[in-house]
């Protein structure tokens, strides 16, 4: 039993009284000299969203794909500096709800942007401006965060195409504030989070300053397996597949087991995730097993295995297994 003295069951038993909050601030705001706050991405999929969270943090907390629809949960990825902490919500595109699994999404996207202290809409330069984007300036409008819009993979434009995006940004009519990005590249990006630093509120850090996403580990794991099914397959298929981990286990210093599942939803699917002569399964997981093993600094032996789950995009019990809610 523990018998430290510390523990809030044996201050219960000793009768010590526990200060009610009587509603006074516990932190003098004047005394607080950073800033700190949460910037939830709205945008459409595939915009570069999880690309510029990830430039931002300076690390890969989220995968990225050419793929619509690669993000499925919101992902915090947090941004520390002398002066401010910015949590990055990386959130699902902007997109109709089709099943359990979109409408969860989109559930999602709408409460992380209500919590939000700062919207960051992400136009897909490239594309240019179109309805999806004003379906999602009408949206922020009724929010009253402010707004500011990051024009991005200018890299891929011509100046004049540049310009007409801006001023096709600037008459959403949403924010004042249009900045022209390259996620990839990183052009832009430092005068886009020195902007978002000025709208942060006064406060305290909210995760300590070596933390880089309050990703669960074995949830970052298998997403860096599904990013490798995402490179390498086509049509409904990326869409299908969920990666969850069974087993982790370190059995040396040096090396760490992994078993996962790959999910897919029909058994013509596994055959295309499985591939000729397990060609493809093969190559998903020697790719994946070298992220890994960036990730964790081990060795790593990867055990992957495709299984077949009906809809499971459509079954909620799989959906809260998957911890996408
Ligand atoms: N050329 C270029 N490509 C980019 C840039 N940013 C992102 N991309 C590419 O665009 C694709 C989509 O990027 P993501 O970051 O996955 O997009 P997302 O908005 O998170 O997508 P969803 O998960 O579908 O919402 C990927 O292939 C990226 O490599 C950029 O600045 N320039």
């Amino acid at each position: 039993m523990d018998e430290s003295p510390d523990s809030p069951a044996d201050d219960q038993e000793l009768g010590v009284e526990i200060p009610i909050p009587t509603g006074e601030p516990l932190v003098d705001l004047d005394s607080i000299t950073t800033r700190s706050g949460f910037v939830a991405f709205a945008g459409r999929p595939n915009a570069g969203k999880s690309t510029l969270t990830n430039a931002l943090v300076g690390a890969k907390v989220a995968i990225t794909s050419d793929k619509p629809q690669t993000t499925r949960r919101a992902i915090r990825g947090v941004l520390t500096r002398d002066d401010a902490q910015l949590v990055l919500v990386d959130l699902p595109g902007v997109q109709r709800p089709l099943d359990s699994l979109t409408g969860r999404m989109q559930k999602r996207v709408q409460s992380e942007m209500r919590d939000a202290d700062i919207a960051l809409m992400v136009i897909n330069g490239e594309e240019g401006v179109g309805p999806g984007d004003r379906y999602i300036a009408s949206q922020l409008r009724d929010l009253h965060v402010p707004v500011v819009i990051a024009v991005n993979k200018v890299d891929r434009l011509h100046r004049p195409a540049t310009v007409s995006v801006l001023v096709a940004a600037a008459e959403l009519e949403v924010s004042e504030d249009v900045f022209p990005i390259s996620a990839r590249t990183g052009k832009g990006v430092q005068p886009l989070l020195d902007h978002l630093v000025t709208l942060l509120p006064r406060g305290p850090f909210y995760f300590p300053i070596d933390e880089h996403s309050d990703q669960p580990q074995h949830v970052l794991l298998a997403e860096l397996i599904r990013e490798q099914v995402l490179r390498r397959t086509f049509q409904e298929v990326p869409h299908a597949v969920e990666v969850a981990i069974e087993e982790l286990d370190r059995p040396r210093a040096d090396l760490t087991v992994i078993v996962a599942n790959a999910w897919v939803e029909s058994p013509s699917q596994k055959g295309i995730l499985i591939g000729a002569g397990g060609r493809m399964i093969r190559n998903v997981g020697t790719a994946a097993r070298k992220e890994l093993e960036r990730e964790l600094g081990t060795k790593v032996h990867l055990d992957l295995q495709v299984k077949v789950r009906r809809n499971w995009r459509s079954d909620d019990s799989a959906l809260d297994r998957l911890e996408i809610d």
